[in-house]
């Protein structure tokens, strides 16, 4: 399978301020996620990646041509920015067809799209004339989604989708992403939620300070070659089903929560708990898994059938947490 992008020593910097230093990389279709902290350089490389903002230098290829100076390109990738970008006060149907008319189709074509890129996010036809400021975060994350499909792209960005929202939420975007990817549209996307990347992509740039660490590098090298990734499309078969990737799981969850008792309850009325430690102080729960493996593989459906509201989730050492981890100080 082909790179759909391919970056080369690619550098941009904003006067003397470092936004991405000299990165070498490729991104395969399917979903690929980009990690990093604070600052590591994520919002440069998917303005790069639209043709947003040019390179200082190196290249950056994306279906073979540059974003930045080919237009029939950035017609081909649609962007998803962190930021609420829906206005409040319209309805969502009107929005996507008023956009889809500002750039260029008849009022019926973008009628037509508007309401293709509102079910293929999931949003049920009861809501499309209601004002978005009456709808939950997930459902105007998914609006956001919706406006990104208008044009039929190749490649989605995605900054932050999953921002604010709860486990369902989550795995309502989470569904609506592995389903595009299914149908033949690449998707990158950034979170801080690492579960969630971790249960939807394969593939990863972590980067860091603006560069990529040595080992993901490699690891992305590596891969460059192998199998489709998680949710990538079989263009010979796109709906074919895609064999998961093996992956190291964290042993151990820490979850805060409304009450930690009956979650460790459930937990241990399904097997999946092989021990832990509750603290109703601090409504904690340290879970340590049976099979790791199995419970991230259904991670937000186990805490949504709990039925206990989660406040936050947390897991040392997962293969993505240690990857993302400063370097320990000499
Ligand atoms: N327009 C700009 N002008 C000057 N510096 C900038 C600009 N945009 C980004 N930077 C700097 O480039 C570096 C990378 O920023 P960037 O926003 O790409 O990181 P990020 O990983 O998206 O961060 P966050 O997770 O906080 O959104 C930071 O040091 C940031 O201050």
């Amino acid at each position: 399978m082909s790179a759909i992008v391919e970056a080369t020593n690619l550098s941009r910097f904003y006067g003397i301020v470092l936004g991405l230093n000299n990165v070498t990389f490729k991104i395969q279709p399917g979903i690929t996620g980009v990690v990093g902290p604070n600052g590591a350089g994520k919002t440069t490389l998917f303005r790069l990646l639209t043709g947003q903002i040019k390179p200082s230098s190196g290249t950056l290829s994306v279906f073979g041509s540059s974003p930045w100076s080919d237009r029939n390109v950035r017609a081909q990738i649609a962007y998803c920015p962190e930021d609420e970008a829906v206005p409040a006060n319209i309805k969502p149907q009107d929005w996507l067809i008023a956009l889809g008319m500002i750039s260029g189709l008849s009022a019926s074509d973008a009628k037509t799209r508007a309401k293709a890129a509102l079910q293929r996010v999931n949003l049920a036809p009861a809501h499309w004339n209601k004002s978005v400021h009456a709808y939950s975060k997930g459902m105007k994350q998914r609006v956001k989604l919706a406006q990104c499909l208008m044009h039929e792209p190749r490649l989605i960005i995605l900054d932050e989708p999953m921002n604010g929202l709860d486990p369902m939420g989550r795995e309502e975007m989470a569904n609506v992403l592995r389903d595009l990817a299914a149908h033949g549209t690449s998707v990158v996307i950034s979170s801080h939620i690492l579960q969630d990347l971790e249960a939807l992509c394969r593939e990863f740039i972590l980067l860091r300070w603006g560069r990529l660490p040595k080992s993901s590098n490699a690891t992305a090298n590596a891969r460059a070659s192998a199998a489709p990734a998680n949710g990538a499309a079989d263009p010979a078969n796109p709906t074919a089903p895609v064999a998961p990737a093996p992956r190291h799981w964290p042993g151990e969850t820490t979850v805060r929560c409304e009450d930690p008792a009956r979650l460790a309850r459930f937990f241990f009325e399904r097997d999946l708990l092989r021990g832990c430690d509750l603290d109703e102080e601090t409504s904690t729960l340290v879970a340590r898994w049976r099979d790791p493996a199995a419970f991230y593989e259904k991670f937000n459906q186990h805490l949504l059938d709990s039925g206990v509201p989660i406040h936050e989730v947390s897991a040392k050492g997962s293969q993505l947490e240690r990857a993302i981890e400063p370097p320990p100080l000499p």
